[in-house]
């Protein structure tokens, strides 16, 4: 200890030094390592109470109570870092931790140079001080920097990293050893190293102020991040701290937006996007264009504002539907603009999701009015022939397809006719093309003019012609349609001031008939007109013999019926009817049979369809009537017991207007009593129009004449309708009797008609009864029976020879 002048005295000087040494934080000590490794302490100021919580008395000098006191994983290191110090002779400077009495557990930090003794002990006169709080700051600070939340590095003045936390690796996979030591702008992308060193440069010559910015980090896999950038700087460390967070989905999500927003309002297409409600929230410019729409007149509105009118809500209600289960909806709409135009859309319709929740939908749409004309046009061109306007193949063997396929649900008929012009070539290479055209132009529409709006008349090419005759009757009508046209061809066609006159050959083949494959009927038309052609042209032929022979049988009926009346062609002959119980006859019905010259006799079912169809009906009607009244009245003459005369009215028939008046005219003019005769008629005479057959039926009551319902069972009667008839008869058809009594569907069938005639108080009887069986069946169902049986229709003269033989009339 030296002298200083400061002090009087070295007493004075001695508790000088004690007041500095007790009053200074921390504890002063000397400690001593003698050379055979045991240690003392040879003094310990009064801070030691501070820090080991004991008093130096207490320790006498031996150090062991303060080693205790040292964590045990703390011991070998301050052991180390004496021994060190000592080996060296190099200052001495260790942190460690103790726990003393109170449990708390404290940072210490001592500091001493070592001296040597002769006696080789080292000796270091030490400052011990309580670093606990500086420790925990630390910690803390650390525990903040090693943090994951954000990337943080410190960097020196060099540009090098000092130390960057955890998140670095995370982020862009470098280890802390990766990155520390090493400068940190051979990291970033090239095109932001001027920017970030820049920003560099500022931070750390504005210590005050701080720098934000964001630049690209390339990751250890070789591609960038977008990172961004705050930092500070600390002169005195020498240190910048900067702490940056990742910004790249944000970044790509931001140059998503952008570009959608451009996409949005560059876009042709008019967008609308809507909330889940379908009011519209935002649209663009084209949408505006578009529908004519600004902005604020459609935000809020829903998509109703453009409804054309057209569709109806199930075809929205479809929309939606499949908005709501597969995402989206695309298809072509009908809209209405703000100045009322309605133009046809292509529209798309998605469903906006957030995290796989629906909020919201967008709909795109254009304008898609010249694409249709256009189409429209490329269809119509497609689809006709470009010198008369008329379908062409393609067309036609669509229509013809449909046509089958309706047919075929429907039951009806359908008529091929391919027509041919004869001899064109002739007329195109006398006359030159131009005329010829000109002539397949008149013959297209003089065809259109012949046919009904239903049919297709079309052109194959060359001069060849299709027709398409829809819901047909059979051949004969096909038949009846070639004759018009036939006729049609007869006139001259006047082209340029010549008179061009030209015959056709066709063939027609049918529905299902022929074939029920367009191709093929189209092939068999085509076969038959080259037959007609065989058959020297200017004619028709069907192609098969059936229908040939069907459509010859109707030409010949047609023109053969209209002389049977007068030629006297035609007689009656009568069947009787019974009562079984107690089988007696009740009456006769009466038909028709047609006996010509070279055909022979030909029976009612050939020739009336016919009849009907051309009118002739009426004539033939009405010689039946008369026929049949006179021969009534000639038996009653005569005292024969004839119950009643039954006779067929077809339904047209029944719809003449006349039809009430002649009949009762001719019943007048017979004599006949009326109660005598006795009318049939199909249930289509008036389940059609009941309302005008019902008058009627009641004015031939009124004059006791009997009304029979023909066929009872095979038509569609309305059974609340044949309440209100004024009837008397039921005829269960033939078809139920025939195979009676075995069938039971045909014998629970008989039995409900016989049923419902005896609840509405009708007669009923049965036609074409044959077996013995039959007879016992309608004798106990108490039903009136006509047939082969009793006897099949008999002429007049056996008719009369039946009335007059006694055991007829009683079974
Ligand atoms: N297999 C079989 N057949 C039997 C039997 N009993 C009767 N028939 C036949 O069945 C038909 C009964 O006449 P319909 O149902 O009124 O059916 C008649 C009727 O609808 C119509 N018809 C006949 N005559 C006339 C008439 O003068 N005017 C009108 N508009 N139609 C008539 O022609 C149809 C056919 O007449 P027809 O050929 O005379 O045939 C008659 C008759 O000959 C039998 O036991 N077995």
């Amino acid at each position: 200890m030296s002298s200083d002048p400061l002090f009087s005295t070295p007493g004075e000087e001695n508790a000088l030094y004690l007041e500095l040494t007790d009053g200074i934080p921390g504890a002063i000590f000397q400690y001593i390592l003698h050379p055979d490794g045991t240690d003392q302490l040879s003094y310990i100021s009064r801070g030691c109470v501070d820090l080991w919580e004991i008093e130096a008395a207490e320790l006498k000098r031996d150090p062991g109570p303060l080693w205790e006191m040292i964590l045990p994983e703390d011991v070998e290191g301050l052991a180390r870092s004496i021994r060190g110090s000592a080996e060296t002779m190099t200052f001495w400077r260790h942190e460690w931790r103790i726990k003393p009495a109170s449990g708390v557990v404290k940072w210490l930090s001592g500091t001493g140079t070592p001296k040597q003794r002769e006696n080789g002990d080292i000796c270091w006169n030490s400052v011990i001080i309580d670093v606990t709080r500086e420790r925990q700051t630390q910690e803390a600070l650390d525990s903040f920097f090693d943090q994951r939340m954000t990337m943080n590095a410190m960097v020196d003045f060099e540009g090098k990293f000092v130390r960057v936390n955890g998140l670095w690796e995370t982020k862009l996979g470098y280890r802390r050893d990766e990155l520390e030591g090493e400068v940190f702008i051979e990291f970033v992308h090239p095109e932001d190293r001027e920017k970030t060193l820049s920003e560099a440069g500022r931070v750390i010559e504005n210590s005050e102020g701080s720098s934000e910015f964001e630049n690209r980090y390339r990751h250890k896999d070789g591609f960038y991040r977008w990172l961004s950038w705050s930092s500070v700087t600390s002169p005195e460390a020498g240190l910048i701290y900067a702490v940056a967070i990742d910004v790249t989905e944000a970044r790509i999500a931001d140059d998503k937006l952008r570009q959608a927003a451009t996409v949005f309002q560059s876009t042709v297409e008019g967008v609308m996007i809507s909330d889940l409600d379908n009011r519209i929230i935002e649209v663009n410019d084209a949408f505006s264009q578009i529908t004519g729409y600004t902005e604020e007149e459609a935000i809020g509105k829903t998509p109703d504002l453009l409804d054309s009118g057209k569709h109806d809500p199930s075809f929205f209600n479809a929309i939606w539907q499949s908005v709501r289960e597969n995402g989206h909806w695309r298809g072509e709409i009908w809209s209405r603009r703000k100045d009322g135009s309605v133009f046809p859309e292509l529209l798309t319709i998605s469903t906006i999701l957030n995290k796989d929740e629906p909020v919201g939908y967008v709909t795109v749409f254009s304008d898609i009015s010249t694409l249709k004309a256009h189409q429209e046009k490329l269809d119509y061109l497609a689809h006709h022939d470009p010198l008369t306007g008329l379908p062409n193949r393609l067309l036609f063997n669509s229509r013809l397809q449909q046509s089958i396929r309706l047919s075929e649900r429907t039951g009806r008929s359908i008529a091929v006719l391919f027509i041919d012009i004869d001899r064109f070539k002739n007329i195109n290479d006398s006359m030159g093309h131009p005329t010829g055209d000109e002539l397949l132009k008149h013959v297209a529409a003089r065809l259109r003019e012949q046919l009904r709006a239903s049919d297709t008349a079309a052109r194959l090419g060359g001069d060849e012609f299709v027709v398409l005759l829809e819901d047909i009757e059979g051949a004969e009508h096909a038949g009846q349609v070639a004759d018009t046209l036939m006729k049609a061809f007869k006139e001259t066609f006047a082209m340029d001031g010549v008179e061009i006159g030209v015959t056709v050959s066709m063939g027609i083949s049918l529905f299902p008939q022929d074939s029920n494959d367009a191709a093929e009927l189209l092939a068999d038309a085509d076969a038959a007109m080259y037959q007609a052609k065989e058959n020297g042209r200017n004619t028709y032929a069907f192609y098969s013999s059936e229908s040939t022979a069907r459509a010859l049988e109707y030409v010949f009926f047609e023109n053969a019926l209209r002389r049977a009346v007068s030629d006297n062609q035609l007689f009656l002959e009568y069947q009787p009817q019974f009562d079984l119980e107690p089988g007696k006859l009740t009456g006769m019905e009466a038909l028709i049979r047609w006996q010509h010259p070279d055909k022979g006799l030909i029976t009612p079912d050939r020739f009336i369809p016919i009849a009907e169809q051309n009118g002739t009906i009426r004539n033939i009607g009405q010689w039946v009537l008369q026929t049949a009244c006179h021969q009534g009245k000639a038996w009653l003459d005569a005292g024969l017991d004839i119950g009643r005369i039954s006779i067929n009215v077809a339904a047209s028939q029944f719809h003449d207007e006349n039809f009430l008046a002649e009949v009762l005219a001719i019943v007048d003019e017979s004599g006949l009593p009326p109660e005598h005769l006795e009318l049939e008629l199909t249930e289509s005479s008036f389940m059609h129009q009941p309302e005008r057959a019902i008058p009627k039926l009641h004015a031939l009551r009124e004059r006791n004449i009997t009304i029979a319902i023909d066929d009872f069972g095979t038509g569609f009667s309305s059974l609340s309708y044949l309440k209100r008839l004024p009837i008397d008869k039921l005829k269960i058809d033939r078809s139920f009797v025939m195979d009676l009594p075995d069938d039971e569907e045909d014998k629970a069938i008989v039995r409900a008609i016989i049923g419902l005639g005896k609840t509405l108080k009708l007669k009923t009887i049965a036609e074409g009864v044959e077996t013995e069986a039959q007879v016992a069946f309608f004798k106990q169902a108490k039903c009136d029976a006509q047939g082969f049986y009793f006897s099949r229709p008999l002429g007049t003269d056996a008719m009369d020879a039946f009335l007059r033989s006694p055991q007829t009339t009683t079974l």
